[in-house]
């Protein structure tokens, strides 16, 4: 059994000794039997992968090639780095993104040319159309059922850039018994998750298909296949709905384990074999403290490809010890991906240690906000709002509700702030005083709760039928007689926040042309209060208008928050509040997104 052992260097835990097993039992890099193309190691044994850090340990490291490696393309990142900087945008003092070099993107960007249709990739062909039932069932067109135009969009559907280079890059030696390590990292709501389960899926096919002897040898016994870490279990459910499509389409035994699923039920599925399971890192581990359950590792022992995804808040400082010890317990798989998408200064730091022999895959575009993405600006302390971010807040969803957007469907937006505790106090005042729909969701709710307030936000639209609308409008009375001051409007699509330099440009995506603004049309929004931890990941449906009620702390969260919207290359609106204190920097954002710049 390889084994798969790791200390973790001692810089990583801030200096602090860390509970992780002492460097002597290490992470220590087996000799190579054969020099291995991409920086992977294996031996004859199978796969064996031990690295040793920690104090005095760097002569353990057996391959030299490797340090000499690490440390050229350090080197090279500093000559670029010069250049980047022209190219890329410091978000703040605490930007913390890693810059991303120039040559490989322009290298990534001509195979992303070539590509066009899953068809150029090397997918069996049920894996394929199962790739493409998972989108189709994803997308807005299926919810609108508007199914004539079902097969139509089928036929459009194109592999996104990071799943061109993920399927591309994994395809080469998919099936190879070796340990292959990737960090695929690309801007949010570019298909990441495809672009990880399509080669996953390939895989577990192709072992059924081209090692019958060792498939009819294990297909009935209790093991588990394949294992999806994710941070939160509302991303449980989520990848879960999104994967439980190919137990159909690929016979597949899918699961998902977060919380309010017993181990009784766990166990239940085990007997017949789980070949994708979905989970927490805690969760995994809770496998070792099931006293039916005498040999967990035998259960974890066969898991041949394992993907973290949202990784770089799965190896950072509060969750890498629970992460370290999952991946420890899967020691025999061949395939470890880390799933991002930023690449955070000191995830990379941690990567490049724990896994030095990690191949990184991004996009061109990674760390750039979307170019499709509307980012409106909003000062609290200019009249009338005399620095109350709450009354801005107020007339921004005013606004969106008489823009006369999204026709015919129910409006939503999601409101970012920086605490959790400003939550409860946002939500009380929009509903009490300004009459919204609003929730909130942070960590405080539990599991069940937090699925419940998401769901109107993850589905898409609901189509509004008339007696909802008049219903709405009564509603909307209420809301404008007290606390709005008539709305401008004029037959360009254009509505004025009154008093205040705001137009809201309202030329999106399904505004009807034509369409003049009444306060009659209103109807008002649903609005989710949120942190970005709460939001991180999530697949939004056709969220068209975010709100930053604060500005972002970093680069990292200004990233997650904003790509909750404008996903898949949809258009959406972004309004950041901010007041005279707020720093020059944040002001520029609407000019790096249409500069193309990248946020570093
Ligand atoms: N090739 C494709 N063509 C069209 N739509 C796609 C394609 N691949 C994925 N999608 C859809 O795009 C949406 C976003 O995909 P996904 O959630 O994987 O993005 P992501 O990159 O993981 O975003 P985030 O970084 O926010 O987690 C999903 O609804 C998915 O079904």
């Amino acid at each position: 059994m390889g084994l798969f052992r790791l200390a973790v260097n001692p810089l990583l835990s801030g200096g602090k000794r860390t509970s992780i097993p002492k460097a002597k039992k290490a992470f220590r890099l087996a000799k190579s039997v054969g020099n291995s193309k991409d920086g992977n190691y294996n031996n004859k044994k199978g796969t064996r992968f031990t690295n040793s850090y920690g104090k005095g340990n760097k002569k353990d490291v057996s391959s030299n090639q490797f340090t000499d490696l690490y440390n050229t393309r350090r080197k090279s990142d500093k000559n670029h780095n010069s250049v980047q900087q022209q190219m890329s945008f410091k978000y703040g003092e605490f930007g913390g993104l890693k810059e991303i070099l120039d040559e490989d993107a322009e290298r990534d960007a001509s195979l992303i040319e070539k590509i066009t249709e899953f068809e150029h990739l090397k997918i069996l062909p049920a894996v394929r159309a199962a790739a493409k039932d998972i989108i189709v069932n994803e997308s807005l067109i299926k919810s609108m059922k508007m199914s004539e135009e079902i097969e139509s969009f089928r036929k459009s559907i194109r592999p996104s850039p990071i799943q061109v280079l993920t399927i591309k890059k994994l395809s080469k030696d998919l099936m190879a018994p070796k340990l292959k390590l990737n960090a695929i990292a690309a801007e949010t709501g570019s298909g990441k998750t495809m672009a990880y389960l399509i080669p996953l899926m390939d895989y577990l096919k192709r072992q059924e298909l081209e090692t019958p002897d060792v498939w009819n040898s294990i297909k009935d016994n209790a093991i588990i296949r394949s294992v999806i870490l994710v941070p939160t279990h509302e991303l449980v459910h989520q990848v879960y709905s999104t994967i439980k499509n190919t137990e159909d389409s690929l016979n597949f035994h899918t699961y998902k384990w977060g919380s309010g699923t017993s181990h009784e039920e766990f166990i239940e599925k085990l007997k017949s074999r789980i070949d994708i399971l979905v989970t927490t890192p805690a969760k995994l581990l809770s496998l070792f403290k099931i006293r039916v359950i005498s040999r967990p590792d035998k259960i974890l022992s066969q898991v041949k490809f394992v993907v973290l995804d949202e990784a770089d808040t799965l190896l950072d400082r509060s969750w890498v010890e629970d992460t370290y010890h999952t991946i420890k317990n899967m020691p025999n798989t061949n395939h470890l991906i880390f799933c991002s998408a930023t690449i955070p200064n000191e995830f990379n730091k941690t990567l490049e240690r724990l896994f030095p022999t990690v191949t990184s895959i991004s996009t061109p575009r990674l760390h750039k906000l979307p170019q499709s993405l509307n980012f409106k600006i909003i000062n609290a302390s200019l009249n009338p709002f005399k620095g109350s971010k709450m009354k801005v807040l107020a007339q921004i969803l005013y606004a969106i509700m008489h823009d006369g957007t999204e026709p015919g469907l129910e409006k939503r937006c999601i409101v970012f702030v920086n605490e959790k505790k400003h939550v409860p106090k946002v939500v009380e005042l929009l509903n009490s005083k300004y009459g919204h729909h609003s929730v909130g969701l942070t960590g405080s709710d539990s599991a069940e709760e937090r699925l419940q307030k998401l769901k109107v936000f993850i589905n898409s639209p609901k189509q509004l039928t008339n007696e909802s609308a008049q219903q709405s409008d009564v509603q909307n009375e209420m809301v404008d007689q007290e606390n709005h001051p008539s709305m401008e409007t004029n037959h360009t699509n254009e509505v004025k926040i009154p008093n205040s330099n705001i137009i809201l440009d309202t030329s999106m995506d399904n505004a009807q042309e034509d369409h003049t603004v009444t306060l009659s049309d209103a109807l008002p929004i649903r609005v989710l209060v949120t942190t970005d931890l709460m939001a991180r990941g999530l697949n939004f449906q056709g969220i068209k208008n975010i709100i930053l009620y604060d500005v972002p702390k970093t680069s990292i969260d200004l990233v997650h928050r904003v790509g909750r919207t404008s996903r898949m290359k949809q258009r959406g609106r972004v309004f950041m509040i901010i007041d005279n204190k707020t720093r020059s920097w944040a002001k520029a954002i609407p000019s790096i997104i249409r500069k193309n710049k990248s946020l570093t």
